[in-house]
């Protein structure tokens, strides 16, 4: 890479140029471009290998695909958006209001995270332009729920939760997953289940860029998985896309420039209801994609997690064994995840078969008592992690600082001393167990946990 970092940074616009999607093989390309004065062009193409029907989708089912994979053309942009983040995006196609205001969601508060750790306030009110007028109008194409759903497979305790509720349901769930790992495809072996996959490449040069002095940070990455799943069922004549979306992903960690900041941003139910919109006026799509735990919280999830039998063995929610380079090969046990998890699933289960999944005992090791103390909000805010809200925290501990095989554990015994009185006062049991909060499950779905 022979520009500077001021080269590949000084850049004014990104575009979306466009995708193909060779419809034989799949495969649809995401052109992508970063200008500026005076410096030559930065391109950038992702590929998405779709998995290919059967049968050839037909003309209605193929005109779906394609509006799908406008969505995803804008929303998988942000990887190489964030090489400059400058204060303009320029898309190829025309959108209407309701897919422009997912699009701007996604470069706004989608990259807040992004934009606050960079220092780059400007990135929250980016402006995304369009061509004038409106959108061609597609048929509404009201979903047959009674399809196989795609069952969003992410390798963690959440989306086994679904897999099995959809399981029980009758609903004969298809695992999906973008760019599955051993982790991956070890819970798919492990359901017995007969999954299907994407694949998702990302520009080598942006692995360049990134070594010569691009801007870089946290992406909304479950709102390109999720389109790619949409992209997949559309073309597959599958039914809607099933995520494991929590209560508290909707959680900020904080509040910057008078806007919420949230690691999870994408996983939130406000993404998901923005998405849902754009699904529905601009690919004709509805009931195409909800959250089947958004009510819960992860707590009441990792006690779901408890009373399934056959994933111990693969289950792995640690972030670190998803990299692109050097992946743990499952929990690293030294991160706000595996800390979160363990915590979570503690009240859950005996502290044998805990530490049989995680290969150690987070609680007996005294050098984890900061990161847990981050989580109990002691020190802190939310760590930049895929981790619950505080209270759920709090009143894990509660519970194990009431259990007989946990109580006289010291680390167990620091944390309780160290959580403020005020803490244990707000802290809810039956609010943290009791499904709340908006959801877009459709009526014929099971309700799980409620
Ligand atoms: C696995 C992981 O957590 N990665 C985050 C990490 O990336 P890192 O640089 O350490 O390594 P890689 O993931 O291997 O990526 C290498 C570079 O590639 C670029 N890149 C990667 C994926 C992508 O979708 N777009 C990209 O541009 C990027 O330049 C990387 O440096 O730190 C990054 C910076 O903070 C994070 O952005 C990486 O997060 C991944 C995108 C990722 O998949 N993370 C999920 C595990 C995750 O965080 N999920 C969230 C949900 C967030 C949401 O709103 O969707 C969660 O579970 O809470
Ligand atoms: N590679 C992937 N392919 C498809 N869907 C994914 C992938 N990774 C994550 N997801 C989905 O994205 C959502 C968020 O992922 P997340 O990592 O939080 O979930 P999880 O792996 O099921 O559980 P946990 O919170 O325990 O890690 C979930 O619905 C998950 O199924």
């Amino acid at each position: 890479m022979a520009l500077s970092a001021d080269e590949i940074r000084g850049r004014d616009l990104f575009t979306a140029e466009g995708y193909h999607l060779d419809v034989e093989t799949g495969v649809v390309e995401l052109h992508y471009a970063l200008t500026g004065p005076g410096v030559e062009p930065l391109r950038f193409t992702e590929t998405v290998t779709l998995p290919v029907p059967e049968t050839a989708p037909g003309e209605d089912a193929l005109a779906r695909t394609h509006r799908v994979l406008e969505l995803l053309l804008i929303a998988a942009g942000v990887s190489y958006y964030k090489v400059a983040a400058p204060a303009r995006i320029a898309l190829p196609h025309r959108v209407g209001a309701k897919a422009r205001a997912f699009a701007t969601a996604v470069y706004t508060k989608g990259m807040g995270e992004f934009a606050y750790r960079n220092e780059l306030p400007h990135v929250l009110t980016v402006a995304i332009t369009p061509p004038d007028g409106e959108p061609t109008s597609v048929p509404a194409h009201a979903l047959d729920l009674d399809l196989r759903p795609l069952s969003a497979v992410g390798g963690g305790k959440d989306s086994i939760v679904t897999l099995e509720a959809l399981r029980n349901a009758g609903r004969e769930p298809v695992p999906f997953s973008v760019n599955p790992n051993g982790v991956i495809k070890a819970v798919n072996a492990a359901s017995g289940l007969v999954a299907r996959e994407a694949r998702r490449k990302i520009d080598p040069l942006l692995f360049e860029v990134n070594k010569a002095g691009a801007l870089n940070g946290h992406v909304p990455v479950t709102a390109v998985n999720s389109l790619i799943a949409v992209a997949t069922a559309a073309f597959n004549g599958l039914g809607p896309v099933v995520m494991s979306n929590e209560r508290s992903a909707s959680d900020p960690n904080l509040v910057w420039h008078g806007v919420e900041i949230n690691h999870q941003w994408s996983k939130g139910v406000e993404a998901e209801g923005l998405l849902r919109d754009a699904l529905a006026e601009h690919a004709g799509l509805t009931n195409a994609y909800f959250s089947l735990l958004r009510r819960l919280s992860e707590l009441h999830i990792a006690r779901l997690y408890a009373e399934t039998g056959r994933y111990d063995d693969v289950v792995t929610s640690c972030n670190r064994a998803f990299l692109l380079h050097n992946a743990t090969a499952r929990w690293c046990g030294d991160c706000p995840k595996c800390r979160f998890v363990f915590l979570a699933m503690a009240p859950s289960m005996s502290r044998d078969r805990l530490r049989s999944i995680f290969g150690t005992d987070l609680l007996a090791d005294e050098a984890q008592i900061p990161g847990f103390l981050e989580l109990l909000g002691v020190d802190a805010h939310k760590p930049w992690e895929c981790v619950g809200e505080v209270e759920e925290c709090v009143v894990a501990l509660d519970l194990l600082r009431k259990s007989p095989e946990w109580q006289d554990e010291p680390v167990v015994k620091a944390l309780a001393d160290a959580v403020p009185a005020s803490a244990w006062r707000t802290a809810s049991h039956s609010g943290v167990f009791t499904p709340g909060g908006p959801a877009f499950v459709p009526e014929t779905y099971p309700r799980v946990g409620e």
